[in-house]
Parts: structure tokens; C-alpha cells; sequence
């Protein structure tokens, strides 16, 4: 595949996108120019190849003949690439290997097993190989990835990210109890030194966090002792410039345990619910991604509101291991910011598509229980998938740019007489990666559907 990094590219036709929750912009007959280095250089409406050659070209000194040209046939579009808030790339051999388990119990049957085998290097390699691909050609280009507790096989994602051009937030994972012995930290100590070690390797990579960018990643509070939950928060002041990624209320086993480890007057936290354990340990900040959210009180969504803290919400996962409906609609009546995760592998799917098409189904399910409002729209699915995502990992302004198009192959039956909104609802519900015909990021083509 030639990438075309480093050639000055121009994108012609149709462009789909989110302008806000409720409405797409549909650009149609358009241009964008993208420089050598990835970034947007101009967006021309009613332009086609020849005037932009004629009329925009020489402004950016640019010659046709170097410049790598797309355009979109009939029924294509380019779309912004999806961002994926929250995944576990070390348990992506089990996707749909749940049976019907819940949370506690799926975490020991399935899930420990697998993560501490990662620390073998060539198993590691293997299954993160295989995520970011099958991710990146499901138009993920931008992914929130949980590793494991070894630091080396979580330095070994964060550099295959990198290489092959996939924007991502790596995290390793920070657990020291409640797990069996032979997967945990040995210590509050142990984790953060680890950590560290891993930040310093991401950093190292990727110096100006140009595509890849550490994250640090308490596995959520069960997994952590109240020393780690210090030390984690402290870093997470020491480190202003990292996201902290985590897991929340998401289901009712694990909020009793919460409420039985971290008792009130031992934290010093403002009340007993889970929010306030985070908080209470300076986790709960405008960097801070929580996963899932279904079970918050009113309280509780009011302080990750006050903290500016965003939400993962992970409808593929939170069905599969029946950890309950979250409310959306509530939360962004709050005023959070939230995005989608495909939640790999207590979700069964890596397509972010399939998680907009989920949340859209979930919220009719939350409809049904009496909240007629609660429902979904396309659009508002599609925002979450993007723009809301690029919020929820820090990225805004910097992801939601044009990256991805499809094609009229597929599950998506196109006759010709529908709208484009009607085009973009029949994707939503029936489209899937063979929809994803091209992704780029920052210019480079790092996906190609043949
Ligand atoms: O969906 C989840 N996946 C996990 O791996 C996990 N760990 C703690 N809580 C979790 N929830
Ligand atoms: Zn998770």
C-alpha cells in the first residue's frame, strides 16, 4: 500500500460531518487540501479537481503533477475517523468469548488469564498487530487503549501504534489487589515505578505526542489500593498533560465492593458513591475518561459535571455482560461531554459503528423503560463516534477531520432515490468495515480496502 506520507494531497467531492449533536453538514462537490506534514491547508466549497489546480493550488505553492489526488464516486463520502474512548487491546482474542457471565466473574474467568499471557512479547505482538488493524480498517483512527500491568508488551502498543499511523492513548495498567497473585502490581510502589517506565518509553517514541501519548490507567478502583489511588492521583498532578482513563459505576457487584473497600471516613471523600472515591484521590479531573457510567446518582453526575471529568459510554459491552442501560440523554442534559467505546472485550465488536448503532438501540431501550426522550438520532450517534470522542481524549479541534470514505459495496443496499440523511441512517444501522473503503491519518494512508 503506498501511504502517501510526505505528498501534498488533495480530496475532492462529498464530505460528511458532524457540525453539532444534532445536525451533519453535507459538503457536496468540495475540496480539501492536506500539506505534506498531515494538516488541512484549505477547504473550498464548489470546487472541483481542475479549479482547485487553478485557483487554489498556487496559493500554497503546490504543482498538479506532485500532488496525490481523491475523489469520491457516487454514493461515496469522506467521513471524519472514528475515535474509539475506550478499549482493552490485550483482551482482543476474546471478543464474544463471554458466555453469560457479569462483570466480577467474567474479569476472573476470561479476562485476568488472558492480559497476564500478554506478557509473552511474541503473543503480544501478535494480538496488538491484529487490533490496530482490524481497528484502523473498521476507520478507527483514533483509539483509547487499555495494554496490561507488563510494561514491556505495553511499550510493544504503544510503538506498533505508532508505525502503523494510528492515533492512540496507551495506557498500562495499574492494579496491586484483588486480583490473582500471579497478575497484580507487588505494590503501590511497584505500579508507579512501572508506570513511569512506560511513560517515559511513550514519551521517548513520540516526542512531540504527535500521534501515540501515554495515559495513566488506575484499572478502576476495586483493582487499587488506597496508596495507588494516591500516588496515581498525584501523578495525574505532576503530569498535566496526560489523560486519566478508568472505569465507573458500571455495575451493581462492583459498587457494592466500592462502597465495602473504600468507606467514607477512610477516603475523606465528600459522600459514599464511587464518583466520590475518585475524587477524593484526585482522579476525577477534565482529563479523566470514566467507562460505562451506567449506575450514577444524580450526585454523582453533577461532580464528574463540576470536574469537568468525560464519559466512555460502552453500549456493546454494557449489554453483552448485562451491566445495565446508561442514560445519555441524562448525562449530556448535564452537560457532559461524552463519546463511544467499543469496550474490547466485555463488547464483542471493534467497530466503532456498530457502538454508534448500540447507543442508538440502547437509548430506545432506556425510551421503553418511560424517558420517552432518551432516544438517539443518527446524528447524534455519529457525533459521539467523532467529535464528542476527539473531546473525551483531549484531541478536539485536532481529530474530526476528513479521514475516511465509503463505498457502495457491502451490507448498505443503496437504490438512488434516497437522501444523503437517508444514506447516512442506512450506514448507520447496516454498514460495517467494507463500507470503510480508505482511512488516513494526518495524510497518511494507513488503510486500503481492496
Ligand atoms: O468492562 C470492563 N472491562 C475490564 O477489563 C474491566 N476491568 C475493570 N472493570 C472493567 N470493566
Ligand atoms: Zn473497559
Amino acid at each position: 500500500m503506498t501511504t502517501h506520507q510526505n505528498q501534498n494531497q488533495l480530496f475532492v467531492g462529498s464530505f460528511i460531518y458532524s457540525k453539532n449533536l444534532d445536525e451533519l453538514e453535507y459538503l457536496h462537490g468540495a475540496a480539501i487540501c492536506v500539506d505534506k506534514e498531515g494538516k488541512i491547508v484549505a477547504v473550498e466549497r464548489d470546487c472541483d479537481e481542475q479549479t482547485a489546480i487553478e485557483t487554489v493550488f498556487p496559493g500554497l505553492g503546490w504543482s498538479a503533477d506532485e500532488v496525490v489526488v481523491s475523489v469520491t464516486k457516487d454514493g461515496q463520502f469522506f467521513f471524519p475517523g472514528f475515535i474509539d474512548t475506550h478499549l482493552h487491546a490485550s483482551q482482543y482474542p476474546n471478543v464474544g468469548i463471554f458466555g453469560k457471565s457479569t462483570l466480577l466473574d467474567w474479569l476472573n474467568t476470561y479476562t485476568f488469564p488472558l492480559e497476564a499471557s500478554l506478557a509473552d512479547p511474541l503473543k503480544a505482538r501478535k494480538v496488538y498487530s491484529r487490533v490496530i488493524r482490524k481497528t484502523l480498517s473498521h476507520g478507527t483512527t483514533c483509539a483509547a487503549y487499555y495494554a496490561t500491568v507488563d510494561v514491556p508488551s505495553t511499550n510493544l502498543l504503544a510503538d506498533l501504534c505508532l508505525a502503523a499511523g494510528q492515533r492512540a492513548l496507551v495506557g498500562r495498567v495499574c492494579m496491586d489487589q484483588l486480583s490473582p497473585a500471579y497478575y497484580r502490581d507487588d505494590s503501590p510502589a511497584a505500579s508507579l515505578a512501572a508506570t513511569r517506565a512506560s511513560i517515559a518509553h511513550i514519551e521517548k517514541a513520540d516526542p512531540g505526542m504527535r500521534l501515540v501519548r501515554p495515559v495513566i490507567t488506575p484499572r478502576f478502583a476495586p483493582s487499587c489500593s488506597a496508596p495507588l489511588m494516591r500516588a496515581l492521583g498525584d501523578l495525574a498532578k505532576e503530569m498535566p498533560h496526560l489523560s486519566v482513563q478508568t472505569h465507573i459505576s458500571e455495575n451493581a457487584g462492583e459498587i457494592a465492593l466500592v462502597r465495602e473497600l473504600f468507606p467514607m471516613e477512610s477516603t475523606g471523600a465528600a459522600d459514599d458513591s464511587y464518583a466520590a472515591v475518585y475524587d477524593a484521590f484526585g482522579l476525577l479531573t477534565d482529563r479523566t475518561i470514566l467507562a460505562h457510567a451506567v449506575h450514577l446518582s444524580e450526585a454523582e453526575a453533577d461532580l464528574i459535571k463540576t470536574r469537568g471529568a468525560k464519559v466512555s459510554h460502552c453500549p456493546c459491552s454494557n449489554s453483552a455482560i448485562t451491566s445495565g442501560a446508561a442514560r445519555v440523554r441524562w448525562l449530556l442534559g448535564k452537560g457532559i461531554v461524552c463519546g463511544l467505546g467499543t469496550d474490547m472485550s466485555g463488547g464483542y465488536s471493534p467497530s466503532v459503528l456498530e457502538a454508534a448503532r448500540l447507543a442508538a438501540l440502547v437509548s430506545r431501550h432506556v425510551a421503553m423503560g418511560g424517558d420517552e426522550k432518551a432516544k438517539l438520532s443518527v446524528e447524534e450517534v455519529l457525533y459521539l463516534a467523532t467529535k464528542g470522542g476527539a473531546e473525551v481524549v483531549g484531541l478536539e479541534g485536532r481529530v474530526g477531520g476528513f479521514e475516511e470514505d465509503g463505498e457502495e459495496d457491502g451490507n448498505v443496499d443503496v437504490f438512488g432515490w434516497e437522501s444523503w440523511g437517508d444514506m447516512v441512517a442506512k450506514w448507520v444501522y447496516n454498514g460495517d468495515d467494507r463500507n470503510t473503503k480508505k482511512v488516513w491519518v494526518k495524510g497518511r494512508l494507513v488503510h486500503e480496502r481492496k
